[in-house]
């Protein structure tokens, strides 16, 4: 096993889109955004101070909404219209719908969706830190996080994650770049988490998991065998344990460059590197959640119970989703809004002229 930048077809996948091609992206110099192949130019009330990344889907863009006072940054996801890409539409949909219905300190929230002539735009809370898998990438030349760091990192993914499963959302995408940091770490600061991208997201409302979507470094083995039912927020579960392991030990328990990976990913057959001190309880958490079979799987209410999760939790935290989950999901009104602002976006180039005419969404929440 080699270390992070060594052994991930996830990290030669975004390193290279999110690193080489934009450059490291949050880092980008606002002086030279101008001259960049990704500049926009303006989009009304939002100016383009930088570029965030380059996705599947299109392209992220930091900028400052002017209008609020004091001036706001966000990031905007620009969505090329008319694309019939496989999925778009889908991935859009989840994207906006599910996004906007969860209202979470740990999640990316959204702020606005828009019509520009040549992009369905979707503004959102601008997450400063970077992600996660560029902040392993400052921690030494190994790549990984103290035990007490990423039980931090940790306790807030599951509490944003308890709140989407508790929403009805599985995510289905979770690893190290979506998950971003909104603060710099400093002195008496420690970073707090956002879980972004919801383009893979599933509502248990609708059908079950059927369909093999994910980052294949992350996906559990039930998705693997392709299981024809799975159950997305166990699935979930399995990318968590995925992430601790990464954040602990600085490299991924299954190497995308070796033979057969798939086989040990639906094996769970992944080593605990002994070179690196990690407490015994810690150890015990990361073996009950990679865990091949998800019916021994530990649940998300395993993990809420589990001693090295419990321990030094802020007190409240366990609590505080019980508040988040009080506010009302979802207007049937800001759906309809949703559907008729996608049927715009396929056609491409209307409204074609002034940003005046573009059609803005708010969020219900
Ligand atoms: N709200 C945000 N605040 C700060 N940075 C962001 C924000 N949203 C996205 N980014 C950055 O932009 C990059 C591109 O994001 P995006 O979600 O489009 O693609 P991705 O997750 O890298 O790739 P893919 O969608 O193909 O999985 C991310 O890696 C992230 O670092």
């Amino acid at each position: 096993m080699g270390f992070l930048p060594m052994n991930s077809e996830a990290f030669a996948g975004n390193f290279a889109s999110a690193c080489a091609e934009p450059g490291e992206p949050h880092r980008r110099a606002q002086a030279t955004v101008a001259e960049s192949p990704y500049y926009v130019g303006n989009l009304g009330k939002y100016v383009q101070t930088g570029v965030l990344g380059n996705g599947t889907f299109g392209l992220v863009i930091q900028a400052k909404d002017n209008d609020a006072q004091p001036p706001v940054e966000v990031a905007i996801k620009l969505l090329p219209r008319g694309s019939f890409i496989k999925n778009f539409k889908t991935y859009v949909n989840r994207e906006i719908l599910h996004q906007s219905s969860l209202k979470h300190p740990f999640i990316i929230s959204l702020r606005e969706v828009f019509l520009t002539p040549q992009h369905l735009a979707i503004a959102m809370e601008y997450a400063k830190g970077g992600n996660l898998f560029h902040y392993l990438l400052q921690h030494g030349p190994h790549c990984r996080l103290t035990e007490a760091k990423a039980q931090w990192i940790f306790q807030q993914l599951i509490i944003g994650l308890d709140y989407c499963h508790r929403r009805g959302v599985a995510n289905r995408d979770l690893k190290l770049e979506n998950l971003l940091l909104d603060r710099e770490e400093g002195p008496g600061n420690r970073p707090l988490l956002k879980i972004c991208d919801f383009g893979y997201s599933k509502h248990e409302m609708n059908s079950s998991a059927k369909t093999n979507v994910g980052t294949p470094i992350y996906m559990a083995p039930e998705i693997i065998l392709g299981s024809n039912r799975y159950n997305a927020k166990m699935a979930d579960i399995w990318s968590t344990g995925i992430i601790l392991y990464a954040i602990l030990f600085g490299r991924y328990p299954f190497n995308a460059q070796e033979r057969e990976y798939a086989r040990r990913i639906v094996d769970a057959a992944y080593v605990i590197p002994a070179d690196v001190p990690v407490s015994p309880v810690c150890l015990d958490l990361v073996r009950r959640i990679l865990v091949a079979d998800p019916a021994k799987r530990l649940s998300m209410e395993g993990i809420k119970r589990h001693p090295w999760f419990l321990k030094d939790l802020p007190p409240g935290a366990l609590d505080m989703n019980d508040f988040y989950l009080q506010a009302p999901p979802f207007l049937d009104q800001y759906k309809e809004g949703v559907y008729s602002l996608m049927r715009q976006a396929q056609l491409v180039g209307q409204p074609s002229t002034a940003l005046e005419t573009c059609m803005g969404l708010k969020p219900c929440m």
